[in-house]
């Protein structure tokens, strides 16, 4: 099964039915018209070059059910997820992404009453399973959340942190330190005032150093919720430029509202639509010959 080339820009919503679409719609273009521009300088995202549809399963999620309280909120999903490719979760607002997303580390065992019921095989393991230790899937399987929450306390300390509760050495962490921020594209903007406050950095900067500090502790699995959703064009495509440098060392799943931002980061796409996956395919496939007429109707903007 080979894919046809895919140009993120190509979908674009037909319906501009209501005011939502037509925001939607104005901040795609703004970021499509901006990709244009750095394209010169920033490389091309195109992660039709670099899909492996043979890639190994990083984690292997089948019939996931799962409750708040008497409510449910995912459906029996079962989903791939290939180690070092992008897989973009799509759908609109309440469909279960970030449920789906936070139960891959068990992020909503800190939300009382919740329960999952199903398998996510992970290293021959059940991540759900309730003997799974938590705090070690943790730090394998990372987060970075919507909006950056750097620590009050200075950059070098934000990475540091991790790695002195883990009881590292100095020497590992000050290595351990540039090692992530050079790997979140932050390291040189930076290196000259890492004693400073974090949070004298600017939006774009505070979610690479989020990222950063995910990475100091090697983590296999990159999660990350919706990372641009507060971050103007530019600062986004940082994000997008950086996700397709870390997917060849680390596996990424990315909630994200922009389908244009799946197009341009993703090698494999999960539509979800209340509780459900309807449909998951390769990106390029799932836009362009959507199988399911859900899918095709969200990604024409018909919905949502
Ligand atoms: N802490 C919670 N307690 C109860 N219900 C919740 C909780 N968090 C989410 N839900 C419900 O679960 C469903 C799925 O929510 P979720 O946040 O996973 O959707 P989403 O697709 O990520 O939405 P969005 O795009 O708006 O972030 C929604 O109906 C939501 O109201």
């Amino acid at each position: 099964m080979e894919p046809q080339q895919f140009h993120s820009g190509d979908k674009q919503p037909q319906s501009e039915s209501n005011a939502a679409t037509r925001t939607k719609i104005s901040a795609d273009t703004a970021i499509q018209e901006v990709v244009e521009e750095k394209n010169e300088h920033m490389g091309h995202f195109d992660p039709t070059q670099t899909l492996n549809v043979r890639s190994p399963l990083k984690i292997d999620v089948k019939n996931a059910n799962f409750f708040y309280g008497s409510k449910q909120a995912l459906y029996d999903i079962s989903l791939p997820i290939r180690d070092r490719q992008v897989t973009a979760l799509i759908g609109p607002s309440g469909c279960g992404k970030s449920t789906f997303l936070r139960s891959l580390n068990r992020m909503n065992d800190l939300i009382p009453g919740t329960r999952i019921q199903g398998q996510a095989l992970f290293s021959g393991a059940n991540i759900y399973d309730k003997k799974t230790d938590v705090v070690l899937l943790r730090q394998r399987i990372g987060m970075v959340f919507q909006r950056a929450n750097p620590f009050q306390k200075s950059i070098y300390d934000n990475i540091a942190y991790g790695l002195r509760v883990q009881g590292k050495s100095r020497k590992h962490i000050q290595e351990r330190v540039e090692y992530s921020l050079r790997g979140a594209a932050l390291w040189d903007e930076v290196k000259d005032r890492l004693h400073t406050s974090a949070l004298s950095l600017s939006g774009g900067q505070q979610q690479r150093l989020c990222i950063a500090r995910a990475l100091a502790i090697e983590p296999e699995v990159l999660l990350m919720d919706e990372p641009c959703s507060a971050l103007d064009p530019i600062a986004t495509l940082k994000i997008e430029e950086l996700i397709t440098e870390l997917v060849k060392e680390y596996t990424v799943v990315i909630v994200t509202h922009n389908m244009q931002q799946a197009a341009r980061v993703s090698h494999f796409t999960g539509f979800f639509l209340s509780g459900k996956l309807i449909e998951y395919a390769p990106t390029v496939q799932l836009f362009e010959r959507p199988q399911q007429r859900a899918t095709e109707d969200y990604i024409s903007g018909r919905f949502g």
